[in-house]
């Protein structure tokens, strides 16, 4: 395509001067039939329309460009392109191929044949307001992509290809980036990059749906119901709802909830926005945080039992500092009761602006968002917090089963099967242990020892475990028979003084 265009040059500039001839000598209604006559010799010789995207449009930078290019660079490796170049950038995972000045390649959408050119021209040193505040050492450059097709396909092509592209190149540049995982709770010093109310800092945690030890057949659910989630664009639009996913992941301490966020968001390639809550002024400043997320992202507060008071008051900042006060507080409060209360109270934050930023009308500022609680205590949040709708799926995190330790067994040993796997069957049935303590006893500190040491190891843990449930549960049959004798002998007690308080009266 690209050599006969000087040829055609030749003979457009021949037909452009009778045109400019033509225009001269005749009227308006013959310069008319011309001008159609025209535009069929000019079809007929050149039937080729060309689009131009540039980097750069009114001094801003082009979205499409940097698209474009994505897109471009993942065909050029298919298409054998000869010239091509590489570039890292901070903030994506691994390089980007891209079409090198002057190259071209074919691409092909929907029957319509395309061809791509990337171009760079050096800008003079007068060209641009801008060259001053450059370095002279750096000429100003000035990069495009030309697109030339056929023009009996240009609907296709601006209609569904240019569309096509963008959508490509974005999701390419999207499992490209480096996943990001922001906190709005971080000291003035703590380093940082981001702007604005959120810090962020690269997430790179390993944990992945492979190596989280739990049921299979939960874990099976919970990877449908996200694989629906991300491709359910379309049938969310379709029944109204925002696109949107909440969980509740609920457990004793150590049995793998952040983890299994972790996972979630490596599943995903979401980023993570880590909501501390107490460091959050009033309802209006939630509101502010949440319109500064992206979409594509997981909004998580963890411990959300010992965020927030659910009375509306806040609670102090050390998670574990609950009193049983609070706790009175708590079991009585109810969220349909309070919302028109703490309403009215400003300069706070309390449940009813947290229900709002689940699922208020501000909640679909961005789409494909994840929003996931983590709670030692599921008993202790408001009914309203977590009703089906706001939280749509609440995932028990247990202790330790057998399935679960077969897959600790696995990424921490190695191994598959072992002699000493019924013994630790059987235990795990009667001990309660967490994961994360069962991992403690597998992990491999004398690589000489081999899988062997470990489970022994694990098996001493568990009958230790044992031996102290089965002491406490026989100190707790104890205490509670000591109660019921107490009781019973201050009744009988009561019984007689009530008795000699009747005889005396009568
Ligand atoms: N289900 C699990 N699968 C794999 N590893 C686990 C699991 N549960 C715990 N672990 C291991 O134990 C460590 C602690 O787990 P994690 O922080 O996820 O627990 P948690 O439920 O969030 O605890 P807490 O309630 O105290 O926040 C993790 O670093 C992980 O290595
Ligand atoms: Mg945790």
């Amino acid at each position: 395509m690209g050599a006969s265009l000087t040829e055609v040059g030749s003979r457009l500039a021949g037909l452009m001067f009778i045109w400019g001839t033509i225009q001269q000598l005749f009227p308006y209604t013959i310069r008319k039939r011309f001008e159609s006559l025209w535009h069929r010799v000019e079809n007929y010789f050149y039937p080729y329309v060309q689009i131009t995207i540039d980097e750069f449009t009114n001094g801003k930078s082009n979205e499409i460009y940097s698209q474009v290019n994505t897109y471009l660079g993942t065909k050029s490796v298919n298409k054998y392109a000869k010239f091509l170049k590489v570039e890292k950038s901070k903030n994506s995972k691994s390089f980007a191929v891209s079409l090198d000045e002057g190259e071209e390649i074919t691409d092909e959408f929907q029957g319509a044949k395309l061809c791509w050119r990337s171009h760079k021209e050096t800008m003079p040193d007068d060209s641009t307001g801008h060259r001053s505040r450059r370095s002279n050492s750096v000429p100003m450059e000035k990069k495009s992509y030309t697109i030339t097709f056929n023009q009996r396909h240009r609907e296709i092509v601006t209609g569904k290809y240019l569309k096509h592209v963008m959508e490509e190149g974005k999701s390419i540049q999207f499992q490209n980036r480096k996943q990001k995982i922001y906190s709005n709770n971080c000291s003035e010093d703590w380093y940082w990059y981001g702007k604005g109310m959120w810090r962020d800092i690269n997430f790179e945690h390993p944990a992945t749906f492979d190596t989280l030890a739990m049921d299979p057949k939960k874990k099976e659910e919970i990877i449908n119901d996200l694989v629906a989630f991300s491709k359910g664009k379309d049938y969310y639009s379709k029944v109204g709802k925002a696109w949107k996913r909440g969980y509740l992941l609920y457990g004793p301490p150590g049995t793998g909830k952040s983890t299994m966020i972790a996972a979630i968001a490596n599943f995903l390639n979401y980023d993570i926005y880590d909501l501390e809550l107490t460091s959050v002024k009033d309802n209006s400043g939630l509101k502010k945080l949440l319109m500064e997320t992206t979409s594509k992202s997981i909004i998580v507060i963890e411990d959300i039992d010992c965020s927030i008071d659910l009375t509306g008051k806040r609670k102090k900042k050390k998670k574990k500092e609950t009193t049983s006060e609070d706790q009175e507080e708590d079991s009585d409060s109810s969220a349909e009761k309070e919302s028109s209360t703490e309403n009215k109270e400003s300069g706070k934050l309390t449940l009813s602006g947290l229900l709002n930023f689940i699922d208020g009308i501000w909640s679909a500022c961005g789409q494909e968002r994840v929003i996931i609680f983590t709670t030692n205590h599921k008993d202790k949040l408001d009914p309203a917090l977590i009703r089906r709708g706001r939280m749509d799926m609440h995932i028990e995190m247990s202790y330790c089963k057998y399935e679960a330790f077969k897959v600790l067994a696995k990424n921490y040993l190695d191994i598959e099967t072992h002699t000493l796997f019924p013994q630790i069957q059987g235990l795990l049935e009667e001990v309660n242990m967490s994961p994360c303590d069962v991992a403690e006893n597998l992990m491999l500190k004398n690589t000489s020892g081999g899988p062997q040491i470990c489970l022994d190891k694990l098996i001493q843990a568990l009958k230790e475990a044992k031996e102290k449930a089965n002491k406490d549960s026989k100190e707790a049959k104890e205490k509670a028979k000591q109660n019921s004798k107490k009781i019973k002998l201050f009744s009988t007690k009561l019984v007689r003084s009530f008795g000699s308080l009747q005889k005396l009266f009568k």
